[in-house]
């Protein structure tokens, strides 16, 4: 492998400026005003394939969706396959091209959509540099790497990178169902980056993820904004009744208050216990993550468990609510509160949703309130936890140690990735998480990063991972 990783290492700063390229399209899937950008990052991607050499590329459209009053085309699946040699393994990648909302004044140090390569720090800023761009770019990199030194890939690699897994996936599970028999029949095993080391020296591999649901209730009342003077003690307000029911969904401690929440959540077995002992990771590394000391749990291994095998409830936003500065003294006509659960075995989102809605109406009904409530349930995607004594696992583990020269962790991740378990269950094979960013990347949040080190490595972990499947016994 030295000539790749010497290749690597030689093409360091060209890495660098496709980052770039591709950070500056803010391909943000949640705002409608920002569709023609997500194609245009799907574009970007086919331009980069039909450059390297892929065949057999094609875009699925999933779709129509109505989002913020607008109906929209979904974005393209784009699939794509570099070699079709009997004799090889077939290995799919999955990621994904679209990216969270970021604003300058959300509290970034720099323009979010205008990558900064901090040379003194070794980071690369920028929103959707470690969620997911760095690491859907990498195994570009790697076919080009190949490429270039005339050397033939180990496998035969397929990609299938979406444009709205930060929006639920939409339209995506129904492409892998119809193609399993066909564009995905060859697949022996699926690799997703996609996710982040649990500290920020360590590397993982990762057998678990937790699903999302997400709601919103909408509360509406009068057909127009009011003047609190005036109409304040005589209407129903229907802010008033959001934050009332919203502060019935969790408590400060983040116990869940949805009766019925946990009736289903798989018990703490024995062996499961053991899997907290000796992982690199202290509350420190939480605390330099969240830059705060604001941790529930005093121990690591609850704090660990409330992230990877306890469900949460988080508050998002209420969206009609004034947040502008100045004291406008306003009673909002229409607010909408957005609220998600992420969920763990034996949790499905069927039950979660009819809980939840149950819940929300009961605790509506209670305020006598003669404004009118909407509950809707989005999205719901379900969690996963995989097997890890399989060769795919025992290729990734064997990659991480000759790239690092250490051991990996075998983590769970906080986060959810919908599409995970579909591949499992449509191709029927091992699926194995490989993340490149360190738990500190800030993805989602301000000043999003991924650190130089991790990039480079990560592409030097991703070809010797397609090695490594190459190579052990099956
Ligand atoms: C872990 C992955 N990189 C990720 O960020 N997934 C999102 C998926 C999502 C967002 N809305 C609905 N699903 C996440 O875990 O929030
Ligand atoms: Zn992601
Ligand atoms: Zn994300």
């Amino acid at each position: 492998m030295e000539s790749v990783y010497a290749h690597i290492d030689a093409n360091t700063q060209k890495y660098i400026d496709r980052l770039g390229e591709a950070i500056a399209i803010p391909s943000i899937s949640g705002d409608a005003s920002h569709r023609s950008d997500v194609f245009r990052m799907g574009a970007w991607l086919k331009t980069e394939l039909v450059r390297l050499g892929f065949s057999a590329i094609e875009e699925h459209l999933p779709g129509k969706q109505t989002l913020q009053g607008h109906e929209l085309d979904l974005p393209p699946v784009v699939l794509a396959t570099f070699g079709e040699d009997n004799n090889k393994p077939t290995v799919l990648v999955y990621g994904h091209y679209d990216v969270q909302p970021a604003l300058k004044d959300d509290g970034w140090k720099y323009e979010p959509f205008q990558m900064v390569h901090e040379k003194e720090t070794g980071r690369i800023y920028g929103r959707g540099s470690t969620d997911d761009k760095a690491p859907i770019l990498s195994w570009l990199w790697v076919v080009e790497a190949y490429k270039a030194l005339g050397k033939e890939l180990p496998v035969n690699l397929k990609v299938c990178f979406e444009g709205m897994e930060e929006s639920g996936s939409e339209g995506l599970d129904d492409i892998i169902f119809k193609e399993a028999d066909r564009y995905f029949k060859n697949v022996d095993c699926v690799c997703i980056s996609d996710n982040y080391w649990l500290g920020t020296k360590k590397p993982c591999l990762t057998y678990g993820l937790r699903g999302v649901s997400y709601f919103m209730l909408e509360i509406h009342g009068p057909a127009k904004d009011l003047h609190s003077g005036v109409f304040g003690g005589t209407v129903h307000e229907p802010m008033t009744d959001l934050i009332h029911i919203m502060s019935k969904l969790v408590s400060p401690d983040g116990k869940i208050l949805i009766p019925g929440i946990y009736d289903d959540v798989a018990p703490v077995t024995e062996d499961e216990n053991k899997l907290y002992q000796g992982l690199d990771f202290t509350l420190t590394d939480i605390h330099n993550a969240t830059e705060s000391e604001t941790t529930i749990h005093e121990s690591v291994r609850d704090t660990l468990m409330h992230r990877w095998r306890f469900p949460s409830l988080s508050l998002h936003g209420i969206e009609g609510a004034f947040y502008a500065p100045g004291a406008k003294t306003v009673i909002p006509a229409k607010v909408i509160g957005k609220f998600s659960i992420r969920s763990v075995p034996n949790q499905t989102p069927e039950r979660i949703a009819e809980i939840v809605k149950t819940h929300v109406e009961s605790e509506f009904k209670k305020l006598k309130s003669r404004n009118t409530l909407k509950f809707e349930a989005p999205q719901g995607g379900k969690c996963w936890v995989a097997d890890v004594n399989n060769w795919n696992f025992v290729a990734a583990r064997s990659a991480i140690e000759k790239v690092f020269k250490t051991s990996p962790d075998l983590t769970r991740e906080g986060g959810s990735i919908p599409v995970t378990l579909t591949f499992q269950e449509a191709l029927n094979k091992s699926v194995l998480l490989l993340p490149m960013g360190r738990s500190d990347d800030g993805a989602h949040s301000t000043n999003e990063k991924i650190d130089l080190f991790n990039y480079i490595e990560g592409i030097k972990l991703l070809a010797t991972y397609l090695e490594e499947v190459a190579a052990v016994p099956k």
